[in-house]
């Protein structure tokens, strides 16, 4: 972890908000991470003297981040435990999408061909599911969210400065890619459950791989389901092993354009996954400058 991280961790979210927006401004324009760098956030990093704090009664933005990365890699996961720490919505859209699908509405025969070739629905279609999210969130006094899954084409990510509705409740402040190797991926989607009860999302994968010629090992334990989900387990239609690896084609030839799009902007955050929750949580929290955070909150509760 880079020592320029590591700085002011008693932030609140207003601070935080202005000094990832500050980021931009301190980075130069073509950041020099790569997904050959090891740590978990970017070597440019730079990050700004804290900046004097809100008037006591400003309405406070909340923050407006992004995760990005491969199908399998935990975006979810760790946007919804975000999402809970920080009070803002989760928006994923591919349960937009099989929400959509499943209130067998005009396109559901149509995206459900589509979704189960591992292929991406039309952007107009993903921009005005999203749109239509967010536009009832601002009407509900919402001002942040974690976006989960968007943009994943470039023509997304450019929406969100020229959609009508986008550009009015957009502003995005950090985009914050996950990474992990492509083996694991796969192993990681074909072991996924959700329980068709509750809609938790399990993990029956033990992933073990020993460090070789300078890659570090990880471990990441199986994410079991509680007992009472155990006869309710569901495998999303499109974890089959030749989807998902449609599915990470097209992740590289449509989304790695778009971690090109942020980093070059300054608002990319790599963050390589060291291993399992237990082990990837705690320094995400802390590349985030977060870790301080969860204390906060807890002993607040
Ligand atoms: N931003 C998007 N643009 C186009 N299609 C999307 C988008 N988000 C979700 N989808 C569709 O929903 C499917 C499931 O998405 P998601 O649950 O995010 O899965 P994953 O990230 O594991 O591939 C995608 O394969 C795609 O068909």
């Amino acid at each position: 972890m880079s020592a320029v991280t590591r700085v002011a961790n008693r932030s609140s979210i207003s601070s935080l908000l202005a000094r990832w927006r500050s980021l931009s401004s301190a980075v130069p324009p073509s950041g020099t991470n790569d997904n050959n760098n090891k740590s978990h956030a970017p070597p440019h990093f730079r990050l700004n003297p804290l900046p004097s704090p809100p008037p006591p009664n400003e309405k406070k933005r909340q923050v407006q981040w992004v995760f990005l990365g491969c199908p399998g890699v935990g975006k979810g996961t760790y946007a919804s435990r975000l999402s809970n720490l920080l009070g803002v919505p989760h928006i994923a859209t591919g349960d937009l999408v099989r929400e959509e699908l499943a209130s067998s509405g005009p396109f559901s025969s149509e995206l459900s061909e589509i979704v189960n070739r591992g292929q991406l629905v039309s952007d107009e279609l993903i921009i005005s599911l999203l749109s239509k999210k967010l536009a009832a969130g601002e009407a509900n006094g919402e001002t942040g969210f974690i976006l989960d899954g968007f943009p994943r084409t470039i023509k997304q990510a450019v929406s969100i400065f020229t959609s009508e509705i986008l550009e009015g409740v957009t502003d995005l402040d950090l985009v914050i890619n996950l990474k992990l190797q492509e083996d694991i991926l796969l192993e990681k989607c074909l072991g996924r459950r959700i329980c068709n009860q509750c809609g938790g999302n399990f993990n029956i994968a033990s992933i073990n791989i020993k460090a070789e010629d300078g890659s570090p090992g990880i471990i990441m334990a199986p994410l079991l389901p509680p007992a009472n989900c155990l006869s309710k387990l569901i495998t999303r239609s499109d974890d089959t092993e030749a989807v998902v690896r449609e599915r990470l084609r097209i992740y590289n030839e449509m989304t790695r354009p778009v971690e090109e799009f942020y980093r070059s902007r300054g608002k990319l955050l790599v963050f390589d996954l060291p291993g399992g929750i237990p082990e990837s949580w705690p320094k995400l929290l802390h590349a985030l400058n977060l870790d301080d955070y969860e204390d906060k909150q807890s002993a607040a509760a």
